[in-house]
């Protein structure tokens, strides 16, 4: 007996039914299955989950204890057990609340770190910090994962918010992301921030040292326009960085949770302190009703649950996320790291194997993009993959919302294609007035067929702000966090991208011809022998 038996047993009575027919016989189907906070609006009508199926899965999320334990993780109770660690990236955006960590209030220090980045990013907004060569023009963020890919994401996203200097990011260790960073830009006039919350990764601190050399070679004191973001305060005073500029977390904060927290600094130097804070308002509005919400209407739990519905019931191994919106462009990426590092777990919680599929596969790029690429295979390919759209109703550039209108008819389009189809008869009807006949007009026709009954959810906002994209975020964390206690993994820890880690070190010195690379496998040798000769 496992915990989704009832839902495949249900699933399997109703999975050829074609979705159109569920909304044929339940004139408020829209409306029942479909959730709203604020400014957030969810509609799941456009998936084969009736009445019956969101019962079960309600069931589910209440038998597996997602109410008790999202109450443990807000209490700062340690539920990351692998790493003995507590879970509360929440208090870095809920300044009102106090959170006690073994006992002691953590919310002082907090306080005290936000007001110390808050003045530091308007001394650099302002021209009162400067760099050896005048004002601030340009920052630099050297990071990777969760050290960079929320600053990056969200500074994209919160592009028309911005009126600070300049924003770059450098994660990739390689030396050509550095370079073609770096040579555009004057050393004299730019703030490098490493961000790395244990100030140990490979990437990170090789960066570093390149951003320290390439400015040293222009001004006297490179130390003095670098900053640090980490947990690791002794390391970042090894690299000669001033405690001033240093501002620490805690190491319940999660690398893909942490662009709340100091990590945010290079975003709130770009737009701001006053809309940095309206990035954390809509994440914190997000953990209110995350915690109030009955099941049944609590956005986070209803995206897990369609989530589950798709991959662990209905097989279905990847999920599209669609975004109708330029400048959420990065959000497939971060939300790769934030779903596919959390819940890519093989045993649960207590070392067992997962006697069922860990969460999909998590993909996409923005619309209308997308059409024009990969979309042929998510209405024709024979694997159906769940998409979920994501739509602003407004555009933030009023001279432009013609385009933005024919943006968000193409969104509609899609999902509305995805469900309806075309069927062989239609398709016929097409060709045949077009002047085909007999066994041409039925081999074309056939070419022009879409299945549909294929699902979709779409994620409505008004207007994308800082204080929406705060509330998408949490919403996604969140998600991701019930899925990990329905699948009942710890979706804090990410053992498994250590042993390549490991094995790229112990690789460097047989590159370099200084060891015989001793039981590795023929095709690692072959590969490296190849790479010296080329290099030699
Ligand atoms: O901030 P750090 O310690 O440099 O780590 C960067 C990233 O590396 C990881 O540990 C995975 O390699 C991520 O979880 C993290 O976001």
């Amino acid at each position: 007996m496992n915990r989704f038996d009832d839902l495949l047993a249900h699933a399997a009575t109703v999975k050829d039914r074609h979705i159109l027919d569920l909304f044929a016989a339940d004139p408020d189907r829209a409306a029942r299955f479909s959730a709203e906070f604020g400014s957030w609006f969810f509609d799941f009508s456009k998936t084969n989950i009736d009445a019956a199926g969101l019962k079960l899965l309600i069931d589910l999320a209440e038998k597996t204890g997602v109410a008790a334990r999202r109450d443990a993780m807000f209490a700062g109770e340690k539920i990351n057990e692998t790493e003995g660690r507590a879970v509360l990236h929440m208090a870095w955006r809920n300044f009102r609340d106090t959170i006690t960590v073994d006992g002691h209030d953590v919310m002082p220090a907090l306080r005290d770190t936000l007001g110390r980045m808050q003045d530091f990013a308007e001394d650099v907004r302002t021209g009162r910090f400067t760099g050896q060569g005048g004002r601030i023009t340009d920052v630099v963020n050297i990071g990777i994962g969760g050290s960079d890919l929320g600053p990056v994401m969200a500074s994209v996203a919160c592009t028309s918010f911005a009126d600070g200097p300049r924003l770059h990011f450098i994660s990739n260790v390689d030396g050509a992301h550095a370079h073609d960073v770096l040579s555009g830009l004057n050393p004299e006039t730019t703030l490098v921030i490493v961000a790395s919350k244990t100030f140990t990764t490979i990437e990170t601190m090789t960066n570093a040292e390149t951003a320290r050399a390439w400015m040293a070679a222009k001004v006297t004191d490179p130390a003095a326009q670098f900053s640090a973001i980490s947990t690791a305060t002794d390391r970042t005073a090894a690299f000669g960085i001033p405690p001033e500029r240093v501002f620490g977390f805690e190491d319940w904060v999660g690398g893909r949770y942490s662009v709340w927290s100091p990590i945010g600094l290079s975003l709130m130097i770009g737009i701001g302190p006053g809309y940095f804070a309206e990035f954390h308002a809509g994440a914190a509005a997000m953990d209110r009703h995350f915690r109030e919400a009955p099941l049944a209407e609590n956005l986070p739990v209803l995206l897990a649950l369609v989530g589950i519905w798709h991959n662990q019931v209905l097989g279905h191994a990847t999920r599209a996320v669609l975004p109708y919106e330029q400048r959420l462009a990065r959000l497939p990426a971060y939300l790769q790291q934030l779903e596919m590092e959390s819940n890519g777990k093989r045993v649960s919680m207590d070392g067992a194997d997962l006697p069922w599929h860990s969460g999909p596969v998590v993909w996409g790029e923005p619309g209308t993009n997308g059409q024009h690429a990969f979309y042929q295979l998510i209405h024709q390919g024979t694997r159906v993959v769940p998409c979920e759209f994501l739509l602003a109703a407004r555009g933030r550039e009023p001279y432009l919302e013609h385009q933005h209108l024919l943006l968000v008819a193409n969104c509609l389009a899609q999902s509305e294609a995805l469900l309806r189809g075309r069927s062989l008869a239609e398709a016929t009807e097409i060709m045949a007035k077009k002047g085909l006949t007999g066994a041409e007009l039925d081999r074309q026709a056939r070419h022009r067929v879409f299945p549909g009954n294929r699902p979709s959810t779409t994620l409505l906002i008004e207007v994308l702000t800082p204080f929406t994209l705060g509330g998408i975020v949490a919403l996604y964390e969140h998600r991701v966090f019930v899925e990990g206690v329905i699948l009942g993994i710890n979706s804090f820890d990410q053992w498994g991208v250590e042993l390549g880690k490991e094995l790229a070190l112990a690789l460097a010195p047989v590159l370099e011809g200084s060891s015989e690379g001793a039981g590795k496998d023929g095709s690692t040798l072959g590969l490296a022998r190849r790479i010296r000769a080329a290099r030699a």
